[in-house]
């Protein structure tokens, strides 16, 4: 399975989950490249915002996966979710982690700042690269069926 390109994106809210695991990304072995979209430190950019660009990363076939994070991870998945093809999810726990990229093939990992701890966050991220979703699954009927209704 070849490196994973991945774009990483927060409102301030997730600013320092965003960045500690980008640190991770940026040494991880599965990672071929890492992607900032924002914010920075002094950044107040809202999270639609950033998450529709790197959701729009992953539609142009830009990057291979998303992490977004903001206070939540829900408001970065209902805006990453607009774009078309993109499948986002938030997920907070090992099994739904597992099952986003093996049910869902879902490009785009959503998580809350606010929510989960940071070593939880980090371990799920870790996991989270380790999924690569089988087209020769039974789940690829469901996820090609939202691929159909989308027109993608
Ligand atoms: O969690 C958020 C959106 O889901 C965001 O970080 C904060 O949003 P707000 O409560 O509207 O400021």
């Amino acid at each position: 399975m070849s490196a994973l390109r991945i774009v990483v994106g927060s409102d301030d809210a997730g600013f320092e989950y965003k960045e500690r695991l980008k640190a991770d990304l940026e040494g991880s072995d599965l990672v071929a490249s890492v992607t900032d979209v924002g914010v920075n430190a002094d950044g107040h950019t809202n999270y639609p915002t950033i998450a529709i660009a790197a959701a729009e990363m992953v539609a142009r076939g830009e990057a291979d996966r998303a992490l977004l994070v903001c206070g939540t991870g829900l408001g970065v998945a209902i805006a990453a979710n607009k774009v078309a093809g993109v499948r986002a999810v938030t997920a907070h726990d090992p099994y739904s982690v597992e099952r986003a990229v093996l049910s869902n093939n879902a490009q785009v990992l959503c998580m809350g700042q606010r929510v989960v701890g940071l070593e939880l966050a980090r371990r799920l991220v870790r996991e989270w690269l380790t999924y690569h979703f089988d087209e020769s699954s039974a789940s690829n009927d469901k996820v090609q069926e939202i691929r159909s209704y989308e027109g993608v």
